[in-house]
C-alpha cells in the first residue's frame, strides 16, 4: 500500500496530474500490459477519498508496472485475452475456427494461435525465463534517409529532411525498462499513420518521408511526460504493436520500449517461432472448413462457395463434411465425392468448380460425452495466396517447424502425404482439385526421418510406426510416380517432371500466357479471352500450344514455375534437381529397410520383396547415370539432360547444389562446384536462382520469370547450405547464410517487418520488390505482417544456426556482407571461407 502512495505522491509532485484531466488505467486489465477501456479520470480537484478508493483499484496495475514482465512475450500473453466479446475467438479455449487471412479485425487471425499446445508450450518457456530478465537493447532508430530505393527517388528529392531534435533524457532513469502508456490506441495509430505513412500503404518504411519521430507518454508518468520514438524501425514496430493491440480489442496499453526497440534478429526469429507459424497453421474441423476451403486464386461464379472433394472410398469424411455443412448452412459448403478414377479430362471439367481436396483426419473422442468425431491433422500453408497444403513447401516448412518445436504440425504433414499417396496416387502440388494431376519435388523420406528423430526415434514405437507407414507410401510414390512412365525416360533411366493435364492451368494469373497466346488470337482474329476459352474447350487444335502447356505443367510440377530454364522443354529434361532427390530417396529407403524392416521389405502394394542392397544398387546406378549425362567438369556444374534431343543443357542453375544435399557428388566435384560454379551464383543477398547469362535478355515479349536471375529463393539457400556443409564447406555455407540473413533482416527493418516469398538478391535496398508473375507474396499487409512466408521463415531459423554471436550482432546492426567480411580478423575470415 505504501508503494501505491509513493507512486501517487511522485506523480503529484512532478505535477504531472495537476493541470489537466487525464485518464488513468483501471485495474480490470488481465494481462500485464493491456488496460481496460474503462479508465478513471483524475483531475486536480480529485478528493483524497476518491484517490484512496482509486488507489485500491489501481493496485494491481501500479504494482505490475514495477514488476518484471517479459517485454517479448507473445501477443496473446502481452495483449490478450481479447476484450471485445465480438472478437472472442476460440484461441482462448484452444480450438480455432477461423482462417480468413484478410480479416484484420479478428484477433485469432491477427496471430491465429490455433493450437493450445503451442500456446501452453510458449507460456511455459516464458515462465522459466521470468526470473532472468533479458538484457534490453540500445535504441535502434535505424533510420536510413539516404538509402532509398530508386523506386521512389523522385519523391524523396522533393522532400526536405528535418534535423532530429535532441534525445529526451529519461532513458537512463528508466534503467532500460521504460514503458509507454498509450492512453488511446486508436488515436495514436491514427496520428502515427497520418504523420509517418506518407505513401499511404499502412506500413512505415524507409520510403515514407514523414518526420520519423513521434511523442509517446511514459508509463511512470501515466502519459504526462513524453519521450520521442524515432526512426523507421521503432516507428514501424510501434505501428505493428498498436495494430496487434487493437486486434485484441485493447484501447489502452502499456508498451515496453524494449518491445519496439528489440534487436531485429531476435524480433524476427521470435515472431517466426511464436507467431508466424501459428498464423500459417490449419487444422480442419466441423466449423472452420468453410474458411479453410476458401480460395482466392479462381474467380468463377461457381468458385464463390467453398467446396470440398472427398476420395470415393472415404465415406466417414464425406459424412463429416455433410454434417459440417448442415450444422452451418450459411457457410454454403458444397461436398462432393471424387470418382474412383480421376482422369485429366475429369480434372479439367472441375476448372470452374474448384475445391479443396480432403486430407488425413484422426478420430477424436470427446472425453465427457464419449462422442466420436473426426478432426484433421494440423498442417502449415505457405502464405499469401497459397492457402492449402503444398508438396515441397511442406517439407521446407517442416524443417522450420521442427526447429521451433512444433512437431505436431510437421508430423501432421507427413500424415497428409501418406494419405495423398494412398488416395490421390501422389503427393500433390497442393490439395486443390486443379492440382490433382501433378506433384512437386519429392522430399518425403527426409521429411519422415527428420520428424521421426524429433519424436524420439527408435525409442518411440509411435515414431517407428509413422516412419514405416511413411516409407511404405514413399516407396509406392517412387515406383508409381517418379520411376514410371511418363516420368521415367526408358533410355537413360533418369526421371523427368512430366505430369498429366489438359488446357491452361486455371490457377495462374489471367495474363500470364498472353505473350504465348497473342499470335493465336491474331490468327483466329479474336480476343485473348476468347482464345483462352476456345483452347480450353477444345474448339481449336494447336499442337504447338499442347506442347507448350505440357511443358508448362511440368514446370509447375518442378516447383520452379517459371523459368526460361524449363520453358517449352521441361517435360523432356532429366533435371539434376529431381534425380538428386530420387537418389536421396533410394539411399534413405535402403537405410530404413535395413534398420526397421529387418532388411526385407515386402511391398504391400505389389507384393515385391526388396533389401537394402537392392536400393543401394539403384542409387549407385542413378549416380553413375547422373555423372554420365549431367556432370560438366569444365564449368563445375551438374546440368539438366534433354532426353529428347539427347543433349546436356548448359543452363547454370542453383539446383546444381542439390547433388551435394543428396550426397551423390564426389568431394572433387564439390570442390569444383565451389571453385567454379559458386562464384557465378553468389550475389549480395545469397545464391541466385540462375546466372544472368543463362537467363538471357528480358524484353516485352520475353518477360522476367520469378525462378530466374536476379531472384533468390529460400529452398535454394537451405539445400545449398546443408549440401556444402556435408562436403566440409561449412565456412562457405556460413558466408552464404550471412548474405541471405542480412538481406532478410534489412528488408524486415526497413519495410515494416516484411518477410516475403522470394527476394531480388542483387538489390541492396528493397530486395523484397519482385514484380514477376503473380508478384511477391507476404508483402501485402496492413500495419503488421502476420505470417511471413513459410519456407522463408524456415530459412531464417536455419540460417541463424550458422551464425556465431559476432555475426548475430552484425546482422542485428544490419552490417552489409562486404564491410562485415572486410572487418573480420584474418583468423575469423576462415570461418566464412574467405
Ligand atoms: O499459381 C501459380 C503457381 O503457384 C505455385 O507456385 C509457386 O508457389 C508454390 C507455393 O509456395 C511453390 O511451391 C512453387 O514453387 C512456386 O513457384 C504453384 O505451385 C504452381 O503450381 C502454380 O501454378
Ligand atoms: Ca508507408
Amino acid at each position: 500500500m505504501s508503494q501505491i502512495k509513493d507512486h501517487i505522491q511522485a506523480a503529484k509532485h512532478s505535477q504531472e496530474i495537476s493541470t489537466s484531466s487525464k485518464s488513468l488505467p483501471s485495474d480490470s486489465s488481465d494481462s500485464p500490459n493491456s488496460i481496460s477501456s474503462k479508465s478513471v479520470p483524475i483531475t486536480s480537484t480529485t478528493t483524497t477519498t476518491t484517490l484512496n478508493s482509486q488507489s485500491k483499484r489501481r493496485h494491481r496495475r501500479l504494482s505490475s508496472l514495477s514488476e518484471y514482465t517479459d517485454p517479448f512475450s507473445d501477443a496473446e500473453v502481452y495483449y490478450g485475452p481479447v476484450t471485445d466479446p465480438r472478437k472472442k475467438n476460440d484461441y482462448t479455449t484452444g480450438t480455432f475456427h477461423g482462417t480468413t487471412l484478410n480479416d484484420s479485425n479478428s484477433a485469432s487471425n491477427a496471430f491465429g494461435s490455433n493450437l493450445m499446445s503451442d500456446l501452453t508450450a510458449t507460456n511455459e518457456n516464458r515462465m522459466t525465463d521470468k526470473s532472468t530478465p533479458r538484457r534490453l537493447n540500445r535504441t535502434r532508430t535505424m533510420s536510413v534517409f539516404d538509402n532509398v530505393s530508386d523506386f521512389k527517388k523522385e519523391l524523396v528529392n522533393d522532400y526536405h529532411l528535418k534535423r532530429r531534435g535532441s534525445e529526451d533524457d529519461t532513458y537512463s532513469s528508466s534503467k532500460g525498462n521504460r514503458k509507454f502508456f498509450i492512453e488511446d490506441v486508436d488515436k495514436i495509430l491514427e496520428e502515427l499513420l497520418r504523420n509517418e505513412d506518407t505513401d499511404k500503404n499502412y506500413q512505415i518504411t524507409i520510403e515514407d518521408t514523414g518526420p520519423k519521430v513521434l511523442k509517446l507518454g511514459t508509463a511512470n508518468s501515466f502519459g504526462y511526460r513524453h519521450v520521442n520514438v524515432r526512426g523507421t524501425y521503432m516507428l514501424s514496430n510501434l505501428l505493428q504493436e498498436l495494430t496487434i493491440a487493437k486486434s485484441f480489442g485493447k484501447h489502452q496499453i502499456f508498451l515496453d520500449e524494449a518491445r519496439i526497440n528489440e534487436n531485429p534478429v531476435n524480433r524476427l526469429s521470435r515472431l517466426i517461432s511464436n507467431q508466424f507459424w501459428n498464423s500459417l497453421t490449419r487444422r480442419i474441423d466441423l466449423f472452420n472448413i468453410g474458411d479453410i476451403a476458401a480460395d482466392t486464386k479462381i474467380d468463377t461464379p461457381e468458385a464463390k462457395n467453398p467446396r470440398i472433394y472427398v476420395p470415393h472410398n472415404c465415406p466417414d469424411q464425406y459424412e463429416f463434411f455433410v454434417q459440417a455443412s448442415q450444422l452451418n448452412p450459411s457457410m454454403k459448403l458444397e461436398v462432393e465425392y471424387l470418382p474412383k478414377k480421376v482422369t485429366p479430362e475429369y480434372v479439367k471439367s472441375l476448372n470452374r468448380t474448384p475445391g479443396l481436396l480432403a486430407l488425413a483426419m484422426e478420430e477424436h473422442v470427446n472425453p465427457s460425452t464419449g462422442e466420436k468425431s473426426l478432426i484433421g491433422y494440423p498442417y502449415a500453408v505457405p502464405g499469401g495466396r497459397f492457402n492449402e497444403l503444398y508438396g515441397w513447401d511442406s517439407y521446407l516448412m517442416a524443417l522450420g517447424l521442427l526447429e521451433s518445436n512444433k512437431i505436431d504440425v510437421a508430423k501432421g504433414m507427413v500424415e497428409h502425404f501418406i494419405f495423398e499417396i494412398q488416395h490421390y496416387g501422389k503427393i500433390l502440388n497442393a490439395n486443390r482439385s486443379y492440382y490433382l494431376c501433378r506433384s512437386q519435388p519429392p522430399f518425403l523420406t527426409d521429411m519422415a526421418l527428420k520428424v521421426f528423430e524429433k519424436l524420439g526415434g527408435s525409442s518411440n514405437p509411435n515414431a517407428i510406426d509413422l516412419l514405416k507407414r511413411a516409407f511404405i507410401a514413399a516407396i509406392k510414390e517412387y515406383k508409381t510416380v517418379w520411376t514410371a512412365e511418363p516420368r521415367l525416360d526408358p533410355v537413360t533411366k533418369l526421371s523427368c517432371y512430366h505430369p498429366d493435364g489438359i488446357g491452361i492451368p486455371p490457377e495462374t494469373e489471367p495474363d500470364h500466357f498472353d505473350t504465348i497466346l497473342f499470335p493465336y488470337a491474331k490468327k483466329y482474329n479474336c480476343s485473348l479471352q476468347e482464345i483462352r476459352d476456345m483452347y480450353n474447350n477444345g474448339q481449336i487444335n494447336e499442337l504447338a500450344l499442347d506442347e507448350f502447356f505440357l511443358h508448362d505443367r511440368a514446370v509447375r510440377e518442378s516447383g520452379h514455375d517459371t523459368t526460361y530454364r524449363f520453358e517449352g522443354v521441361c517435360a523432356y529434361l532429366a533435371t539434376i534437381d529431381l534425380n538428386s532427390l530420387l537418389y536421396k530417396y533410394e539411399i534413405d529407403i535402403a537405410d530404413v529397410i535395413k534398420n526397421y524392416f529387418d532388411n526385407k521389405f515386402v511391398d504391400p502394394h505389389d507384393g515385391s520383396i526388396s533389401t537394402s542392397e537392392d536400393w543401394l544398387d539403384l542409387a549407385k546406378k542413378r549416380k553413375n547415370r547422373i555423372n554420365k549425362y549431367m556432370w560438366d567438369e569444365e564449368s563445375g556444374f551438374f546440368f539438366d539432360y534433354n532426353v529428347k534431343t539427347k543433349k546436356r543443357t548448359s543452363y547454370e542453375s542453383a539446383t546444381t547444389f542439390w547433388s551435394l544435399w543428396a550426397g551423390l557428388a564426389t568431394q572433387k566435384q564439390a570442390s569444383l562446384m565451389v571453385e567454379k560454379a559458386l562464384p557465378k551464383l553468389e550475389m549480395l543477398g545469397g545464391i541466385v536462382a540462375c546466372t544472368e547469362s543463362s537467363r538471357g535478355p528480358i524484353s516485352i515479349n520475353r518477360p522476367i520469370r520469378q525462378w530466374d536471375y536476379p531472384f533468390g529463393w529460400a529452398p535454394h539457400q537451405i539445400l545449398a547450405w546443408e549440401g556444402l556443409s556435408k562436403y566440409s564447406f561449412r565456412d562457405v555455407a556460413t558466408r552464404l547464410a550471412y548474405r541471405w540473413l542480412y538481406m532478410m533482416t534489412k528488408a524486415f527493418v526497413d519495410y515494416n517487418g516484411i518477410v516475403v516469398e522470394k527476394y531480388d538478391v542483387t538489390r541492396g535496398t528493397d530486395p523484397h520488390r519482385v514484380e514477376a508473375e503473380y508478384g511477391n507474396q507476404g508483402a501485402d499487409f496492413k500495419g503488421v505482417a502476420k505470417e511471413g512466408f513459410g519456407w522463408v521463415n524456415t530459412s531464417y531459423l536455419l540460417g541463424l544456426k550458422y551464425m556465431n554471436s559476432h555475426a548475430r550482432r552484425a546482422l542485428g546492426a544490419c552490417i552489409p556482407p562486404q564491410p562485415f567480411f572486410k572487418s573480420l580478423k584474418p583468423s575469423e575470415k576462415s570461418a566464412y571461407g574467405l
